[in-house]
């Protein structure tokens, strides 16, 4: 097994209406986003990593192995080096912030749990709160502490189950950017299940689209995203994930330009310094095509590219194009009567126009 590949998840489980049948190869660090409808086994997913629901297979980190049916391997969920975060974060009612963070790494253990522990507060922000009664944080503070006390018993693998699901827009806005560490500071894989494209565009690194027990898609967020079965799941908030980086700033106007292997894309102006990697996320109803590179609009945005893909979309009206330019992809949702008039097909070079771009 290669160290980039370190996960692996051969999974088989029967339920009376639901079956769980993946065979899966994650990154060895990097938050892997578990995405898919209601009962698609997400959740299934994560308990039997855990150890705490029993299917058929294969569970291995590196070369830790979990389970191994082949040669009758079980390891019960108290020898499973893990942290698991739910939806409601499960803290010590009457112990201190401090108090739950330190009794995580007691339990555990471990040289270095001192270290450890101040590492991982520090990364999700939280030392300010070390002295606070744990009734008296929001609900963004209490899933922080919740993630540092899991990170600081120094798991293999931390698994986070919507954690953010119940907190509100206000709050889980407050806490993105904490978890937007985790994905170039953990030196441990993640894996992270929602339902939320925002969540999704924002934290992952690599991601699998589960329909009913099954992997429908799997790959980088990049790929994944611009994916035809992907997008057609996506519905209305089908798009783009673009890697790029800060080129400039322009004070006059308020802007910020990103660079995206090339093309020039400007945003509202955020306080980054020049060189800082970034990724913008484009929806595909932001895109508009043209033959010609449009001078006189007051859209931007633009790109030129070479249509890859067209696929059908959720309503017959319209269609998903996939546009690849040097080593990224877009993807634009036009009409299909605008496909026949402007004669767009596989190949064609088109100014791609986008309406509008969010930093990721
Ligand atoms: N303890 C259980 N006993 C029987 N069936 C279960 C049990 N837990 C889950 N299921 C069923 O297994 C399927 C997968 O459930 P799972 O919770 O993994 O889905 P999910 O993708 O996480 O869903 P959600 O997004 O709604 O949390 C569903 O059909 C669910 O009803």
């Amino acid at each position: 097994m290669t160290n980039s590949k370190a996960l692996r998840l051969a999974l088989s489980l029967r339920r009376q209406s639901f079956a769980l049948e993946v065979d899966l190869e994650l990154p060895a660090r990097g938050v892997t986003v578990l995405f898919g409808p209601s009962g698609s086994g997400k959740t299934t997913i994560l308990r039997c990593v855990a150890g705490l629901e029993r299917a058929q297979g294969l569970v291995t980190i590196g070369d830790t192995v979990w389970q191994d049916d082949a040669h009758a391997k079980w390891a019960p969920t108290w020898q499973r080096d893990l942290g698991y975060v739910f939806q409601e974060a499960s803290l010590f009612e009457h112990l201190s912030v401090q108090a739950n963070l330190v009794y995580g790494i007691k339990r555990t253990n471990k040289p270095g749990g001192e270290a450890a522990l101040k590492a991982a507060t520090t990364l999700l922000g939280i030392e300010h709160l070390a002295d606070r009664d744990t009734t008296s944080l929001s609900g963004g503070e209490r899933q922080r502490v919740a993630i540092a006390r899991a990170l600081a018993t120094q798991p293999k693998i931390l698994l986070l189950d919507e954690p953010l699901a119940s907190l509100d827009s206000a709050r889980r806005q407050e806490i993105l950017p904490w978890l937007e560490r985790l994905h170039n500071e953990l030196s441990i894989p993640v894996l992270y299940v929602t339902h939320a494209m925002e969540e999704l565009t924002r934290l992952a690194d690599h991601v699998v689209l589960l329909d009913n027990g099954r992997v429908k898609v799997e790959g980088s967020v990049s790929q994944t995203l611009s994916d035809s079965v992907f997008a057609s799941h996506a519905g209305s908030e089908a798009g783009a994930v673009l890697a790029g980086s800060v080129a400039e700033h322009d004070n006059t106007y308020h802007l910020t330009c990103i660079d995206v292997s090339g093309a020039r894309l400007w945003v509202r102006q955020k306080e980054l310094a020049v060189g800082t990697a970034v990724r913008v996320h484009i929806h595909a109803s932001d895109v508009s095509l043209a033959l010609i590179e449009p001078r006189d609009s007051s859209i931007q945005n633009k790109i030129c590219g070479v249509i890859e893909s067209i696929n059908d979309d959720a309503h017959p009206a319209s269609c998903l194009v996939g546009i690849r330019y040097q080593d990224q992809r877009l993807l634009a949702r036009v009409t299909r009567k605008a496909l026949v008039t402007l004669g767009l097909n596989v190949g064609t070079v088109v100014w791609a126009q986008i309406k509008s771009v969010a930093l990721a």
